[in-house]
């Protein structure tokens, strides 16, 4: 790189507009969209569509509600004339669709463009010619005056081309290509003059289209030069007002939006950001921003993965995991922080209310994606992530303290691993912590009985090869069998509920057991069809955890007397 890069490159300069309106305005309703996926996408391609994935590509912006498509560039290749003919010809193109098609300013390129449209109902003929000072200087070798004759001579042509096939609704657009290099004033007056050979009126506007043909500035600057033309287009309430950015610093959708603020009534644009180097403007991050509004943008995205899979199949190239609103990754929160606030927000999120849930702009569910993913567990993550995958898949709701302790559990093992925890091995560890926690006391059965107001138990337990006897008397069934195991426990905290509905019903029991001989408390699990049964089972879980951890002298007096 260079270390002076100012002897390379030069500012943008600022556009001299101080009156400018559009920093005050918002956007309220959807531009007229206009896909060039099939063009200015294609184009683009490694391999060019052939006409089955065209096709395919067709019948997906139809289905999502697209009623401008830029189907071709039929003097550019037989496929693309022919993709062209077939449309008409076997009648694809449903009556409230209007197809566009793109051709350079030359007679000869002009005469083949219209062959392609015979017979057509209705059609956009699209015409484009670079007019920025270095395309005059080095392209075409032509002063203003010889660029705008040639820009007056293609529409002159495409006038009377038209008009000797009435068959067909014509609409025309005009392209400064390169507009956001060409100097204002001469953006206007070849602008003007193409529209007074075209003659449009209010009630049959043509389209002037302002292209990024390379984005050279920040997108302020783009909506000035947009709302200059607004502004000074001689016959604007007979124009459509078009904006094509292109994506090459980056900011294509900042531009699109800020160009709508500034008068664009329409945008074109490609799936996913296909087109040309960097891409044109991304119309389903646009589309989706709008509808985060709570505008709707006149697109379907109920099945974005659908779009997506399409998209990539006739395109050949992948779309980035965190590609907005569509990425493989875009609904998913690995991190703990992220992970604990979407829980606390779907804990809290009502299905009519506004959308409120943390960290998710929008409802994966809106777009046709599920909550599978909206949580996944690595090193990065913490109890609430660990906490929801259990909850959504195995319906456990770990008790806070639980939640701490599990997570360690957890973490020992993603530092091993490194690896991304799914919720099945989640679930895995925690039998193998808690409901396996069977040594050495293992519960064989027990009898409750009614002693005045209080409960007596007698509880059968298996400790290595022997089997055991303990009986004792509490307030409930727990604390009858924390006085007949007589190890000098407390309880510190217990929770249980149902894992399904119905009689055949199973319930958890978690319970948290502390002894005075260690510093921490430790929890237990248990889960049975008897409540009671499960409650006995967690208890049997955390004495036999709290063993495992336990000094030998510790340990010694875990051990019922009589093992
Ligand atoms: C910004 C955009 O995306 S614009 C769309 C670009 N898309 C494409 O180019 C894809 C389709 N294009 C093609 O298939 C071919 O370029 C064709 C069929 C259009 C033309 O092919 P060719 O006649 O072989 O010309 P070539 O591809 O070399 O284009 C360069 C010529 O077109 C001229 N030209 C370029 N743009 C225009 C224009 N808008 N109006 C008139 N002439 C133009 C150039 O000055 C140059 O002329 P020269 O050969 O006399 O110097
Ligand atoms: C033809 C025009 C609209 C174009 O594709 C561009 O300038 O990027």
């Amino acid at each position: 790189m260079l270390k002076n890069p100012s002897v390379k490159y030069r500012p943008f300069a600022p556009i001299a507009l101080s009156d400018r309106t559009w920093p005050n305005r918002t956007i309220t309703h959807p531009p007229v969209w206009l896909s060039t996926d099939l063009r200015d996408g294609n184009q683009a391609l490694i391999e060019p569509m052939n006409v089955q994935r065209k096709l395919r590509m067709f019948e997906l912006l139809v289905r999502m509600g697209f009623k401008e498509i830029e189907v071709a560039f039929p003097s550019a290749s037989q496929t693309d004339f022919d993709f062209v003919r077939s449309l008409i010809e076997q009648q694809l193109i449903p009556d409230d669709v209007t197809i566009q098609v793109l051709t350079q300013a030359r007679d000869s390129l002009i005469r083949r463009t219209f062959e392609s449209l015979q017979g057509a109902k209705r059609a956009i003929v699209h015409v484009y010619n670079a007019t920025s000072p270095v395309f005059r200087r080095t392209v075409f070798n032509l002063d203003r005056p010889g660029t705008l004759n040639l820009a007056v001579k293609a529409a002159q042509l495409m006038r009377e081309l038209a008009s000797d096939r009435p068959e067909t609704e014509w609409f025309f657009e005009y392209s400064p290509e390169t507009f956001t290099a060409t100097e204002l004033d001469f953006a206007k007056e070849i602008c003007d003059a193409v529209l007074d050979v075209w003659e449009p009126t209010p009630e049959h506007k043509a389209i002037i289209n302002l292209p990024a043909t390379v984005e050279v500035a920040t997108p302020n600057l783009f909506a000035d030069q947009v709302e200059w033309m607004h502004r000074h287009l001689a016959r604007r309430d007979s124009v459509v007002l078009s904006v094509h950015p292109h994506n090459d610093r980056g900011c294509a959708i900042a531009a699109a939006e800020l160009a709508q603020m500034a008068g664009a009534d329409r945008v074109e644009g490609c799936l996913f950001a296909h087109g040309e180097r960097t891409g044109n403007v991304d119309l389903v991050t646009l589309a989706l921003n709008l509808y985060t509004q709570g505008i709707h943008p006149g697109l379907d995205f109920s099945e974005i993965d659908e779009i997506a899979r399409t998209v990539e199949d006739c395109t050949q190239l992948p779309i980035h995991p965190r590609h907005p609103y569509v990425g493989d990754l875009v609904y998913t929160a690995f991190s703990g922080s992220h992970q604990d606030a979407i829980k606390k927000g779907f804990a809290v999120q009502q299905p009519d209310a506004p959308w409120e849930v943390p960290y998710l702009p929008l409802d994966p569910a809106d777009v046709g994606r599920t909550y599978e993913s909206v949580v996944r567990v690595n090193s990065q993550s913490g109890k609430g992530g660990i906490a929801f995958l259990l909850e959504r898949d195995y319906r456990i709701t770990l008790p806070r303290r639980l939640q701490i302790e599990f997570s360690q559990v957890v973490q020992q093992v993603m530092d091993t691993t490194g690896k991304e925890l799914a919720a099945s091995d989640l679930w895995q560890l925690f039998e193998r912590e808690y409901l396996q926690a069977v040594t050495p006391l293992k519960y064989i059965d027990h009898h409750l009985s009614e002693v005045g107001d209080k409960q007596a138990i007698a509880l059968t337990l298996q400790a290595g090869d022997k089997t055991l006897s303990v009986e004792g008397t509490g307030n409930g069934p727990i604390d009858a069998s924390i006085h007949a195991l007589n190890l000098g426990i407390r309880v510190r905290h217990y929770e249980e509920h149902s894992l399904s509905q119905g009689s055949d019903a199973y319930a958890i029991a978690y319970i948290e057991l502390a002894i005075d001989s260690l510093p921490s408390s430790l929890h237990g699990v248990g889960i049975h069809p008897n409540t009671v049964t499960a409650s006995l089972l967690a208890v049997l879980s955390a004495v036999n955890r709290l063993w495992q951890t336990a000094d030998s002298q510790t340990q010694t007096r875990l051990i019922p007397r009589g093992v």
